[in-house]
């Protein structure tokens, strides 16, 4: 089962340039996070900060009661031995197959026999459908192929969280829709908390159950996914709606002539867009922590905006509650927060 990550005051510079500040948030452990922002907010940069490839200049990252900025090496190696990391391209080794490559993290961290370790690289090969590529080498696949052997090494050590950095870049539309359906059916198999990094407001708006903008040097805002997407926070609103009014600029944040001119302050006058159902896992039940459709909307007073929640067979599933019935229960209690140690 996956594990809370919670960050607290975050900063981290480069020399004089801050990346963000004072940021806290936390990734609720077993579920489904993202995490957005426009270029070079430093979103990559905040991945590493979590595995402490990075140290942040100032805050905490707590990982099951254990603080990663403060854990020396060989720990840091021990704590990361918990993480599976995709990283953007794939970061597989040229000169290995893609078999070698998958197997490299068990040959690294365990001492299993070459028999367990077929066993265990064969069947995360066919979790992500890559079966009969293990000879070949990376160069030798497409780009979406590297995505998934990445993924499929990611996995090998059965983690508990998972971190994907722009998973579906370079990714067309159908692979990328593969692929999140994948994240869907992993988080139900195994429960690991993921937390995705990505670009694409099509992935956010239908794979995660919270995420998170990162805009202005810290985040915007970080909740669930019915909350971002009714949200009228005028960054979170541009930003989702993939609009061109609104505090984003083409290259950096707009000045305030620039947003007068636009009217109303440069707050979005427009609406939210329709929220759309959630992928659900193949076999179509819920995962462990999936909310009902419109819970949060409901708990929280909020108006779905007009649209919402009707699938591609115009069945709507906030009016459809006997297609609903049963199939969702009270989720169970989350984990014990980790402890200040
Ligand atoms: N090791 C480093 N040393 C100095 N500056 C760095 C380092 N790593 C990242 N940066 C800077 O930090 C900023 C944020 O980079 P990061 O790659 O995290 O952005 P991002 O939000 O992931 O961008 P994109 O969406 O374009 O991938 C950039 O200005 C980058 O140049």
């Amino acid at each position: 089962m996956g594990v809370e990550i919670r960050v607290d005051g975050l900063k981290k510079t480069f020399g004089r340039q801050v990346i963000w500040e004072d940021v806290s948030f936390t990734v609720p452990a077993g579920q489904i996070s993202a995490l957005l922002g426009p270029s070079g907010t430093g979103k990559s940069v905040f991945l590493k900060n979590l595995i402490g490839l990075l140290r942040p200049d100032r805050g905490h990252v707590w990982v099951d009661g254990v603080d990663v900025p403060e854990l020396r090496e060989k720990h840091l190696y021990e704590l990361r031995r918990r993480f599976g990391v995709l990283f953007q391209d794939g970061a597989l080794f040229g000169s290995m197959s893609v078999y070698d490559n998958v197997a490299f993290p068990l040959r690294e961290h365990t001492r299993y026999g070459e028999s367990k370790i077929r066993d265990i690289v064969m069947s995360k090969m066919e979790m992500v459908g890559m079966v009969g590529a293990e000879g070949k080498l990376p160069g030798e696949i497409s780009g979406g192929m590297r995505k998934r052997a990445g993924l499929a090494r990611a996995l090998v050590l059965d983690p508990e969280i998972i971190l994907a950095d722009e998973p579906d870049s370079g990714l067309d539309p159908v692979r990328t829709s593969y692929l999140n359906q994948l994240f869907a059916d992993i988080n139900y198999e195994t429960g690991a908390t993921i937390l995705i990094v990505t670009h694409d407001i099509g992935t956010a708006r239908v794979l995660p159950d919270n995420m998170g903008l990162l805009f202005r040097r810290g985040l915007v805002m970080f909740g669930h996914r019915e909350m971002i997407l009714s949200s009228t926070d005028s960054a979170v609103n541009q930003f989702f709606n993939a609009r061109r009014e609104g505090p984003i600029g083409m290259s950096e944040e707009k000045d305030d002539a620039t947003l007068r001119s636009e009217g109303n302050g440069g707050r979005s006058r427009a609406r939210p867009a329709p929220i759309p159902p959630q992928i659900m896992p193949t076999n179509g039940r819920p995962r462990p922590y999936q909310a009902r459709p419109g819970q949060w909307l409901q708990s929280h007073g909020v108006q779905a905006p007009p649209g919402s929640f009707v699938d591609d067979e115009g069945r709507d599933w906030l009016i459809d509650w006997d297609r609903l019935a049963g199939r969702w229960q009270e989720p169970p209690p989350p984990p014990p927060a980790p402890h200040k140690a």
